[in-house]
C-alpha cells in the first residue's frame, strides 16, 4: 500500500536543532522505584526519543510520573510551563500531553469511531479530515469504525488506541509499548514509517517505550535507557543498541542505516549511501528525491565476498571495510563492517571466516537483497 504522507527529514534531527531549554526539563524526579537515583534530563520541544531497558526497570513509572499519574517529587517543566515543582502540581489533563498504554484503555460501551471522535473533539491541535482519513487507512482500522471496542482483538485495540492518541495530537506524546500485540512485520514495515511521516508533519515531543530494539532504532536517533530505576541518556540509539548487542545477543542483529533518496520509480526505491547506490523493493511511504530514509539491515541477511561479485539477482553490493570480528556461537562469527562512515553487521560461519582469510582493516564486498531493507 502506498500512502500519501510524505517522509521528509528524520524528526530526531529536527529535534536536535530545537532549543532544549524550551522542551521537557526534568529535575531530581524521585518515585518509589528510584528513591536513590533521581531522574534528571532535558529533551527538546520536538523529536522522537526511544526508552528501553529490562522489564521492571521503571520505564512505565517514569512516563506515569511525568504525566502526573504517579506519586513523585521533583521538577517537571515543559515549554516554559511548570507541570510540577516543590510548590505546585498541575493535574494531568492540564498538561499538554497524552499517555498511551500497552492495554489500549479504549472507552468501553462505545464504537471505534466514537473513541476517535472524542480525541479529535478535545484536541488542542485538531487534524484535518484528510489527515484523519489517512491515519485510519494506514493503520487499517477503517473497517472497524462501526464496531464496539469490546469486540476488537488485542492488536486491533492497540492500533485504534494509537490512532486515537494521534488524533489528540498533543504537544507531548508518551507511548508505553503501544504496538506489542501487533504482528512485527506490520509494525516495522508499515506502521513505523507512517508514524515517522506523521510526526514530521506534526512535530511533537514523542517518548516511545519498547523492548523491541528494531522499533526503537527505526523511530529514534537518540534514546534513553532504564535499568533498575537508573536512567541513562539520551544517547545515540545506534551506539546504545550496538552496546546491548555486544552484551550478549546471539540472534541476528538489526543495524540502523541512513541514506538519501535518489528516486522512487517502478516499485524500486533508489538510495545514496555516501557515493554508493542502494536499492529497496518494499516501501509504503511516498518519498521525494533528497528525503532522508532510515532503515534496518539484519546481520543475518548480509553476505561478504573478497572480490566484487558478477551480475547477480542480489541488487545491493557495497564496498566495505572490516572493523571487527566477534564470535557469537561455536560455529558463527559476527563481523562489524563500515561504509560511508556508517556501521552495520554481517554474521558468517567460522568456516567462511577461515576460507576468506578475513583481516581487520581490509576491504571486502557486502551483498544483501533489496527486500532485506526494513522500515522504508
Ligand atoms: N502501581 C505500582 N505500585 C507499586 N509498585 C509498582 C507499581 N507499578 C509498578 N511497580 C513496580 O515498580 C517497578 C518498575 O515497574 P515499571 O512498570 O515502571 O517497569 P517497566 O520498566 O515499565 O517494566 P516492563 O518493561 O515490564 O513494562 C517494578 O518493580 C514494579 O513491580
Amino acid at each position: 500500500m502506498n500512502i500519501s504522507l510524505p517522509l521528509p527529514r528524520e524528526c530526531s534531527h529536527a529535534a536536535q536543532g530545537a532549543g532544549v531549554e524550551s522542551g521537557l526539563s526534568v529535575g531530581l524526579l524521585r518515585t518509589a522505584v528510584n528513591p536513590e537515583t533521581p531522574w534528571q534530563f532535558e529533551l527538546p520541544k520536538t523529536g522522537i526519543f526511544g526508552l528501553t531497558g529490562p522489564s521492571g526497570g521503571g520505564k512505565s513509572t517514569l512516563l506515569e510520573a511525568l504525566s502526573g499519574h504517579r506519586c513523585c517529587s521533583g521538577i517537571v517543566k515543559f515549554s516554559g510551563t511548570v507541570w510540577q515543582d516543590g510548590k505546585k502540581k498541575i493535574p494531568s489533563y492540564k498538561r499538554n500531553l497524552t499517555l498511551g498504554f500497552q492495554d489500549a484503555r479504549l472507552f468501553n460501551g462505545q464504537t471505534v469511531s466514537a473513541n476517535l471522535a472524542l480525541a479529535h473533539r478535545f484536541s488542542r491541535r485538531p487534524l484535518s479530515t484528510d489527515n484523519r482519513q489517512q491515519l485510519t487507512d494506514a493503520f487499517e482500522i477503517s473497517d472497524l469504525l462501526a464496531k464496539p471496542v469490546e469486540t476488537l482483538s488485542g492488536g486491533e485495540s492497540q492500533r485504534v488506541a494509537l490512532v486515537r492518541q494521534l488524533f489528540s495530537n498533543a504537544a507531548v506524546q508518551f507511548f508505553d509499548e503501544p504496538l506489542s500485540a501487533v504482528d512485527r512485520p506490520r509494525v516495522l514495515r508499515r506502521l513505523i514509517p507512517v508514524l515517522k511521516a506523521f510526526w514530521s508533519q506534526n512535530p511533537s515531543l514523542v517518548l516511545w517505550v519498547s523492548h523491541d530494539l528494531d522499533e526503537i532504532q527505526l523511530l529514534s536517533g537518540k534514546c534513553l535507557y532504564m535499568e533498575a530505576g537508573k536512567l541513562d541518556g539520551p544517547d545515540s540509539t545506534t551506539e546504545k543498541v550496538q552496546n546491548l548487542h555486544s552484551a550478549g545477543f546471539v540472534q541476528g542483529v538489526s543495524c540502523r542505516l541512513q541514506a538519501r533518496v535518489i528516486s522512487c520509480e517502478h516499485g524500486i526505491l533508489t538510495l545514496a549511501l555516501g557515493q554508493h547506490r542502494l536499492y529497496a523493493d518494499r516501501f509504503i511511504t511516498s518519498y521525494k528525491p533528497e528525503d532522508d530514509a532510515t532503515f534496518l539491515i539484519n546481520s543475518g541477511e548480509v553476505s561478504l565476498s573478497i572480490e566484487r561479485p558478477g551480475l547477480s539477482s542480489i541488487l545491493n553490493c557495497l564496498p566495505v571495510k572490516l572493523l571487527g570480528m566477534v564470535p557469537i556461537t561455536e560455529g558463527r562469527v559476527r563481523l562489524r563492517i563500515s561504509v560511508a562512515e556508517q556501521e552495520f553487521c554481517c554474521d558468517i560461519s567460522r568456516l567462511s571466516q577461515q576460507r576468506l582469510n578475513l583481516r581487520i582493516g581490509d576491504h571486502y564486498y557486502a551483498q544483501f537483497k533489496a527486500g532485506s531493507l526494513v522500515g522504508l
